[in-house]
């Protein structure tokens, strides 16, 4: 069974780590300090060459979140190291500092994004900054911030220098009128999270930057992703991921969700694999520009006896939050 065989693989790796630790003619262009404005796309301070046969060069902006780090190693195989800029607003640990390049990026700052963007001759641009789901209703003003405003830049920024736009949206961009089991990639989406609303914008602007300007936008909706080496970053199915390090830890999980809550799931790798691969696919295989991604669904319930095949002493408690459960 695939949630079998991915909790298995999610274990073993936590065991081995003690740590666990359609072409258009313009594009918008902005000026700094003033307005966007319209240009020609062929105007020859914005021109890239980049063949399909070349390799890309990447930049992943909020690389150090819970999947920046797995991409860029992923791509970095594929790639070669220095073909991949992770960047972040935070400070990168010992092992991401040394294993590739790094640098300071706050995509809010649109003049730093460009000037990244033009000095590394930037191709493909993968944009996992976010606040997740639980992050964002806590402080909507900063969710609106990053998510929104945030990814305008990255819009514009990839417009104008004729980037492939990577920009997942997730299963919080359904809401409770949206059909289920399976939700379709076009249904009715009306989330009631900061995080839901941001990301459906994001979907619909960069689908209209493509449909407009004639953007290489790519879309995939994650569901909760689960990861061994590293930590979610505030969300509702945080819980798949924190129980694998309390169950090995302490021996005690407590849930913060419903022990029936089922959410859909799937393992980092896969994820990852998922994006790569919509990512090098041929424009022309492409007939939409975001796709639902699927692997499994499970509640806490099932998911805790899974895990106690592993660990049976394991004590589980069920202390909802409400602002995760109502997300959930
Ligand atoms: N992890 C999941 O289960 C999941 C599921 C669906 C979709 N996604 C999406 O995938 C992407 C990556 O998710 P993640 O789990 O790694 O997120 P995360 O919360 O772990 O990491 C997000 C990163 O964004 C950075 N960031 C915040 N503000 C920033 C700013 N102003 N400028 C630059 N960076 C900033 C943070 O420092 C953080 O490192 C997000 O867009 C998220 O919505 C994730
Ligand atoms: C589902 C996904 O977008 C994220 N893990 C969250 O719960 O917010």
């Amino acid at each position: 069974m695939a949630i079998v065989k991915n909790l298995g693989r999610t274990l073993s790796q936590l065991l081995q780590s003690p740590g666990c630790g359609c072409q258009t003619s313009i594009v918008p262009v902005r000026c700094i300090g003033v307005s966007p404005r319209q240009v020609t796309s062929d105007a020859s301070f914005h021109s890239v060459s980049f063949s399909e046969t070349d390799h890309p060069r990447v930049l992943i902006t909020g690389g150090l979140g819970q999947l920046g780090v797995g991409l860029a190693k992923l791509l970095r195989k594929r790639f070669g190291r220095n073909n991949v800029i992770l960047s972040d607003i935070r400070k990168p640990p010992d092992d991401v500092f040394y294993n590739g390049p790094f640098i300071y990026s706050d995509i809010l700052d649109y003049k730093n994004l460009r000037e990244i963007v033009v000095n590394n001759r930037i191709t493909w641009l993968f944009h996992y900054s976010a606040l997740l789901s639980a992050v964002g209703e806590a402080n909507v003003p900063l969710a609106r911030a990053v998510n929104i405003t945030g990814l305008h830049n990255i819009l514009d920024i990839a417009a104008e220098h004729s980037l492939r736009l990577f920009v997942p949206s997730t299963i919080g961009a359904f809401g409770p009128t949206s059909p289920r089991n399976p939700a379709p990639d076009l249904c009715i989406q009306r989330p009631r999270t900061i995080y839901g609303v941001s990301k459906v914008h994001a979907e619909l602007m960069g689908e209209y930057y493509h449909y407009r300007y004639g953007l290489d936008f790519r879309c995939l909706r994650y569901p909760g992703i689960i990861s061994a080496d590293s930590q979610p970053g505030g969300g509702t199915t945080d819980y798949a991921v924190q129980i694998f390090h309390d169950a090995i830890k302490n021996g005690k999980f407590q849930c913060n969700l419903k022990s029936d809550t089922r959410l859909p799931m799937m393992y980092i790798d896969d994820c990852l694999k998922a994006t790569l691969d919509v990512m090098e696919a041929p424009a022309a295989s492409l007939s939409m520009r975001t796709y639902n991604i699927s692997a499994m669904s499970f509640s806490p319930e099932e998911l805790v006896q899974e895990v106690k095949k592993h660990i049976p002493e394991l004590q589980v408690t069920y202390t909802v939050d409400a602002v995760r459960q109502a997300i959930g």
